[in-house]
């Protein structure tokens, strides 16, 4: 049955549907069988198309009205309307209207990257294979030596057999002999012969040639390469006859189908497994629902689909079921990269690795190789999972690195720092908080430099910012000058202010790593806010913030930071929140989960590098290219050539402030007065005095609490009687010191 509502152009036109009688007194709908509310008679065409309609069932109204049934109605014909669609235009001569057309190139070998890493792959592929068989050759000789002469036998047989020219005559003849058909009989005899002669012609010259082969190759004055290669070729192919037909005398390479072409199959059914209701639903009216706008195919060392979703359905929903559709595809999760395709929302981009991500070997940073860096100009940072190059900008942007411990955010953030010291105008301000040095290669080239969370190290941390805004005041009234000599056109930092010797608008970078530290100490809550303002302000400027933090929230980093940075770099977060935090509101939700990769150097298994990368083209997983702290030294030192030629490298006694030598927190647990549950901050400092003079001999009872408090010790007021009054002073408790102690081994046991 035909429904005229999803199928108005249906010409079986029209239908006897049994009803129920009507109950008394209510209106009988059979009166007007066109069911026209309006009670209006139905026009010529449609009385015509009823007539037709009343079969020859005898079931239309008779003068008897016998023949009627009184429980059917008729549902008129359903009057096409004017069609809705437009006919088709004609198409334009000449240029394309619209649409893509396929590149002339196929994507694998439309760059030099992309055929390089085609062949590397390729190589690595042969060479592995190579590797695996040539361990197993022995096992394969043997098993060739049993096999090879049952083979020959098989073989010999095989060509017999077939030079009689028996297969299926024998069977036709006997039954021919069966019906006492003699005639036949001797028909398919003579046929038999007819084919057997030059068979055994055949067979006859073939074995002729193989045995004088032979007898010449074992009797004859041949090179011994000559035999061998004879064995290489015959004995595999003998050995194929006679193994049994599930015994391969090869091992197989793979048990497991880590990569499998990607196919419309395939990627209809994973889309079908991420268990999304729109997919489902459509796909069940509809199996054409999911389609391919172009041919999948070679994009890098992988496949691309392009897919369009069913209507209503958004790729991001698709991206945001990752895990689901490599569960789908049978592929571990860092081999399937979902991407929103240019087009519509519902368009998806599906690449699939050969490989996984983990397991792909990624380019050398190119600035390795020497070379110079322009701030307003693109320079390579990241590559994508097809290894695609992404170029990163420095001019105009501020960035937040943010992922877990492991995640490779001061990796990341040092590759900046490293391109940004061979641009030899730019000045280097760089602060790292964890302590451990991830950034000293650069020192030489810093403008100024602190490595630590001691007190001292946060207060100049502090400083910095305060100066920076002090920096940022001046170079507005810089601008303000140059704009009047029409050398800045639009207030901003240009390439020509930046280059001009005494201009004081050269760029600066300044790199704080694991502001956390410092957000969460006593300097904290006054550095946020100005470090607000800088943000806000530095951009036109040419002051470049490079923000690096493990702990994303409001308190380790003041939201009015995380609003103004216009580029993230969201590494491995442990959940949404923190994700959403670095990359912006709804991230998680629009599919960019930087929650998929794991924390941890490559060699552990690990994704240390990959993150997520928004604000520089689309927003997509990137791996930032792996520099090491030789290679970084390298740099450093071609930097350091560049800008004594150019006369900027800062001189040296101006610049490192680094942590000095001293623990507070061991220092005092140190000097802890025994068998004392308190002591004041004056009697502790007397001890430290004692103890490290060139450290404490000038703090003051203040500047103990402060250092003290960035460990989360309490300083606080403590009374004791002197002279039978009591006296309160300030101090700290021995159970907060020790607690400060182990929390801070524990976190860098983690660490
Ligand atoms: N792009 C990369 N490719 C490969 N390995 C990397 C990459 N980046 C970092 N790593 C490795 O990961 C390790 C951790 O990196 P890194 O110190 O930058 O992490 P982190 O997020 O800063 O951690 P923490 O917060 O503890 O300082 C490094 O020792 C390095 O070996």
């Amino acid at each position: 049955m035909s429904d005229p509502i999803l199928n108005p152009n249906a010409d079986d036109d029209a239908e006897v549907i049994p009803l129920r009688p009507a109950p008394f007194g209510a209106p009988d709908i059979t009166a007007d069988p066109t069911g026209d509310p309006s009670g209006d008679a139905p026009d010529r065409d449609d009385a015509d198309d009823l007539s037709d309609a009343e079969g020859d069932d005898g079931a239309e109204d008779g003068e008897d009205g016998a023949e009627v049934d009184r429980e059917s109605v008729l549902i008129g014909k359903v009057v096409k309307g004017a069609p809705v669609d437009p006919p088709d235009e004609p198409r334009p001569f000449g240029r394309r209207a619209g649409g893509k057309r396929a590149p002339v190139l196929p994507p694998w070998i439309a760059s030099r990257t992309a055929v390089r890493d085609t062949a590397r792959w390729t190589i690595r592929e042969i060479r592995y294979y190579l590797a695996f068989h040539s361990v197993r050759a022995p096992k394969y000789a043997a098993k060739m030596a049993v096999y090879a002469p049952i083979g020959t036998v098989r073989t010999i047989t095989r060509a017999l057999h077939w030079a009689s020219a028996e297969e299926g005559n024998w069977h036709l003849r006997q039954m021919a002999a069966d019906r006492g058909d003699a005639d036949t009989w001797l028909k398919l005899d003579a046929r038999r012969q007819r084919q057997a002669q030059w068979r055994w012609i055949v067979v006859g010259a073939m074995a002729a040639a193989i045995a004088a082969a032979t007898l010449y190759l074992v009797f004859g004055h041949v090179p011994v390469w000559w035999r061998l290669l004879a064995a290489v070729i015959a004995l595999p192919l003998l050995a194929r006859m006679g193994r049994p037909a599930d015994k391969p005398i090869t091992d197989r390479v793979t048990n497991t189908g880590a990569y499998r072409k990607l196919t419309a199959e395939l990627v209809r059914r994973a889309l079908l497994n991420v268990q999304l209701k729109g997919i489902t639903s459509a796909v069940a009216k509809d199996p054409g629902a999911i389609s391919f706008p172009v041919e999948i195919h070679r994009d890098g060392p992988g496949h691309l689909a392009i897919v369009d979703l069913p209507y209503g359905v958004e790729a991001s929903e698709v991206i945001a079921r990752r895990g689901k559709l490599a569960s789908g595809l049978r592929l571990p999760l860092d081999q399937v990269w979902p991407e929103p395709a240019p087009g519509h929302t519902g368009r998806l981009a599906l690449w699939v690795g050969f490989e996984p991500a983990s397991q792909m070997r990624q380019p050398r940073w190119p600035l390795l190789k020497g070379g110079q860096v322009d701030v307003f100009q693109p320079f390579p940072f990241a590559t994508t999972p097809r290894m695609d190059v992404i170029n990163a900008l420095l001019m105009g942007r501020n960035w937040l690195f943010g992922g877990q411990p492991g995640s490779g955010k001061t990796f990341a953030l040092r590759l900046l720092a490293l391109a940004a010291a061979l641009d030899p105008r730019v000045e280097l301000r760089i602060y790292e908080m964890k302590g451990v040095g991830d950034f000293k290669p650069l020192a030489p080239v810093c403008t100024e430099y602190g490595n630590g969370f001691d007190d001292d190290t946060l207060a100049a941390a502090a400083q910095l910012i305060d100066w920076l805004y002090a920096e940022c005041q001046r170079r507005s009234k810089r601008i303000e000058h140059y704009a009047d000599l029409g050398k800045a056109p639009e207030n901003k930092v240009t390439p020509e202010l930046a280059s001009l010797t005494g201009s004081g608008l050269h760029p600066l970078v300044v790199v704080l790593d694991e502001l956390q530290e410092l957000m969460l100490s006593p300097h904290g809550k006054r550095a946020g806010e100005i470090l607000e303002k800088v943000i806000k302000l530095g951009r036109a400027l040419g002051v470049i913030l490079l923000i690096g933090t493990q702990i994303p929230d409001k308190d380790s980093l003041p939201t009015g930071i995380t609003r103004n940075v216009n580029t993230r770099f969201c590494l491995s977060v442990a959940d949404q929140t923190a994700n959403d935090m670095i990359l912006g509101t709804s991230q998680y939700k629009l599919g960019h989960r930087a929650t998929a990769f794991k924390p941890g150097p490559p060699s552990e298994g690990g994704e240390a590098g990959w993150g997520i990368l928004r604000g520089i083209g689309e927003t997509g997983a990137r791996c930032s290219y792996y520099v090491d702290a030789d290679q970084a030294a390298r740099i450093v030192e071609h930097a350091i050539a560049l800008r004594t030629d150019a006369g900027t490298l800062p001189a040296e006694a101006t610049q490192t402030r680094e942590a000095p030598a001293y623990d507070v927190l061991t220092d005092v647990a140190t000097v802890w007065p025994a068998g004392e549950d308190a002591a004041w901050n004056e009697t502790l400092l007397e001890r430290l005095t004692d103890l490290r003079g060139d450290v404490y001999a000038t703090w003051k009872p203040a500047q103990l609490t402060a250092a003290l408090s960035t460990h989360g010790v309490k300083v606080g007021q403590l009374g004791r009687r002197i002279d039978g009054k009591t006296v309160n002073r300030r101090g700290p408790t021995h159970a907060d010191i020790t607690t400060a102690i182990t929390n801070r081994k524990q976190k860098r046991s983690q660490d």
